[in-house]
Parts: C-alpha cells; structure tokens; sequence
C-alpha cells in the first residue's frame, strides 16, 4: 500500500503514538531510528495524556508535535475524527516521508487514516496480531486489521503474525519478521531501572518500595486488568480469586496497579479496599505505575495475572510465567512456548491454577525456562534497517 516515492532527508520519519503501550514498544525504535541515521520526529496523539509525560522522562523522548485533544464525551467515533482531524494538521505541518504507528489503539488507526489521505507510507509496528473476534478485544482486533489495508511495511513480531498478514494478501515483501519492540524496551528498561536504583535514584515509588522492603523471599504475584472485556465481573472475579489466594497462601504478596478507568478501579477497590489485616497487609493495591516500577515488580515475580497484551510479552522477556485473563489471545506464541497460559476471569479456576504453580516450583520452573518467542531485544534495530533501505537518510 502506498510504497514511498519521495524519500527526501529533509523530511522526517514521524512516530505517531498516544497510549502507554505505544510509547513503550515505540521508545527503542526511535534511538534505533536516529542511529540508523534516519530524521525522526514523534508526535504524541493526546490519547493517553498523565501516563505519558513520565514515560517520556524515562526514556529521554521529547515529543516534536503534541495533539491536545478536547473531547466532548467518550465515543470512540469522536476520539477517531478528533484524532483524524488534528493528526492530519500535524503531518501536512511535518510533511514526513514516512508514519509509523504500533499496534491496534485509536491513535494507531486513526494516524495510518490521516497519513494515507496525504499519500504517506505507512510503518505498522507490531502488525499481524490476531484474536479473529472482532469484539475480543474490541475495538482493537479491527484497529489492527484495518491498518494492515493501508499500510506499506507491515513489522510482525512472529511468524504466526506473519502468516495471518499473509493469509489476508499482503504481499511478502512487505511483512518483516522482526520480534517485538516490547522486548527491547523491557530489557533496555531493566538495564536503566538497575542503574538507577545502583545510584540510589528514588526511581520506585513509596508502595513499590515499601513491597521491595517487605518482600524478603516471600513469593509476589503482579496482577494487572484493563480490558473492556473484562470490566464488571470480569475484573471482579479477578479481585474475588485475590482475595480468596491471599487467604490461602499466609506467604503470599500481591501487587496489583489498579488503571485509572472508574470501571475497573471502582470494581478492584471494592472487592479488595476492605480486606481483614492479615490480608490486606499482604496485598498492595496502587495507582498504575511509571513502567520502571511495573518492570521491577514483574522481574520480581513468581507469576503475572494479566489481560494486557504488552505485559504477556514483557513476562516472557523477564521469565515471569503470565496467567492471561482473557478467553484468548493474539499471543498464541507464549501459550506455545509454555511461558504462560490463559485462564480466563473465573475466580475458582484462577485460584486453582495459582494454587498448582505455588505447589509446583518445578511447573512454575519450566515456565520460567521457556524461550521468549517474541524476540532478542533486537527488533528496532532491525525495523531501522529496512526503513534505511528503503528512505532517505540525513546527510
Ligand atoms: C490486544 C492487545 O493486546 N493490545 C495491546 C495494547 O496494549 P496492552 O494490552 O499491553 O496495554 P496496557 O496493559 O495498558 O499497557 C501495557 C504496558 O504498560 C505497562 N504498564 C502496565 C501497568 C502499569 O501500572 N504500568 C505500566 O507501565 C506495561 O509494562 C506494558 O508495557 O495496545 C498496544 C498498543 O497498540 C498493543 O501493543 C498491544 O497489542
């Protein structure tokens, strides 16, 4: 779709990304991007605004353009044309000789709308993931799926990415094979976090530090929900097998960084806000996160329950088996793998099967040892080289 024709130096390689996930799998990219020698600009689409600025701290990314969005209530057809309307302002102002986006979020479809209406090539980042149900996870398994038909190079993590890209006709020349992004931010991430921590940099917060005070060599669970799926009794079946694992497990710590969004953060503390002592001194129950913290508390995990996407990468990377809350997944590769396993939201099932692993050290073992089949921490570099071949790079 829409090859490049006017590769000129002059004119910028724009990331485009607005929520947490974006930020963090697209950060390596844009040092690979500038070592590559390539002009790189980011633009920040607004979509996620507080989790942003700090992610930015983090990773020394300050973003060329911002998008202030004023949003007049929560449809996802208002945030699209939004979206649409100011990301279009921004790159005819750019005037990029290319627009990569990451994933399946709004700002991912609604950046590749705007940058094919102005005949730019598109950059798919994290492409070819699929669940094949148009409402799990909605609206992102489309988000994807539409931005496949406009985009010209299509970056799959996998080789099922890859085949399911191909499966929809996009031609091979145009699907690279490259791992995921989440790979290198993890481990470029844990690499910053340790440095930080080595130079006494108060980098964790006073909940995650307290935990890492507290911890010893009790074992940790990370519990993570956001998804639209889930939120009602989704994510209160969830916090139900919390309460019911704390009670079961007199060593267990759990921490679980509850989002922002009323409907899971309402469900989440009512469930767990009022636990009795015994209970409650074991469980920390905080706001989400800045993403060195989140990285420390996976590192020091036994398991993850999660139904993020990134955090079933991220568990691979560090060797953290994940419990997915989900049905399913568009990371049938870690299932494969053994480095981790859906159990969906049903209290009972989620305590047994954290019941095994606590009474399996070997189980939890072999989880750990599985190879991470999303990639080496390579892939922005890789993702770098073919966009060299293919643009213009600074002179
Ligand atoms: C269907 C699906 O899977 N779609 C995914 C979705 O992303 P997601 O499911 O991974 O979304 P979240 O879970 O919100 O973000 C996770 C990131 O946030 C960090 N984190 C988490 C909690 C916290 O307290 N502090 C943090 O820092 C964490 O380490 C991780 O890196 O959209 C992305 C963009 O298109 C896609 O890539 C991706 O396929």
């Amino acid at each position: 779709m829409l090859a490049p024709t006017r590769p000129d130096a002059a004119r910028p390689v724009l990331i485009s990304v607005g929520t947490r996930p974006e930020i963090i799998k697209m950060a390596p990219l844009y040092d690979a991007l500038r070592a590559a020698g390539l002009p790189v600009a980011w633009v920040h689409t607004g979509q996620h605004g507080d989790m942003a600025e700090t992610l930015y701290e983090f990773f020394g990314i300050a973003p060329a353009y911002r998008v202030t969005l004023e949003r007049r209530n929560g449809r996802l057809a208002h945030l699209n044309s939004l979206l649409l309307e100011q990301l279009t302002e921004v790159f005819e102002s750019a005037q990029p000789q290319a627009v990569l986006v990451h994933g399946d979020t709004t700002s991912t479809w609604a950046s590749a709308q705007a940058a094919f209406y102005l005949d730019v090539p598109i950059g798919h980042v994290e492409a070819g993931l699929r669940t094949f149900n148009a409402r799990e996870p909605f609206p992102e398994e489309k988000n994807r799926e539409l931005t496949a038909r406009l985009a010209h190079w299509h970056f799959s993590p996998t080789p099922g990415a890859a085949a399911n890209l191909r499966a929809e006709g996009i031609a091979t020349a145009q699907i690279h094979m490259v791992g995921n992004t989440a790979v290198d931010a993890a481990l470029g991430g844990c690499d910053r976090l340790g440095a930080l921590l080595d130079q006494g940099r108060p980098v964790l917060p006073p909940d995650i530090d307290g935990l890492r005070t507290q911890l010893g060599g009790r074992p940790l669970v990370t519990v993570t929900a956001h998804r639209r799926e889930n939120w009602g009794d989704g994510i209160r079946d969830v916090a139900r097998a919390v309460a019911q694992l704390l009670a079961q497990h007199p060593e267990l710590m759990v921490v679980w960084p509850v989002h922002g969004n009323p409907a899971v953060a309402d469900t989440v503390r009512g469930e767990l806000g009022q636990l009795p002592p015994p209970l409650a001194s074991r469980l920390t129950l905080c706001p989400p996160l800045d993403y060195p913290a989140l990285l420390w508390c996976l590192r020091h995990s036994v398991l993850a329950l999660t139904d993020s996407g990134g955090i079933q990468e991220e568990g691979a990377a560090l060797s953290t088996p994940v419990l997915v809350l989900r049905n399913t997944t568009e990371r049938p590769e870690l299932i494969e793998a053994g480095a981790g396993e859906l159990v969906g939201t049903d209290t009972a099932r989620i305590v047994a099967r954290v019941g095994q692993l606590l009474a399996k050290p070997a189980a939890l073992q072999r989880m750990r040892d599985a190879v991470n089949p999303f990639g080496d921490g390579r892939t922005a570099a890789r993702i770098a080289e073919v966009l060299r071949q293919d643009l213009a790079v600074a002179a």
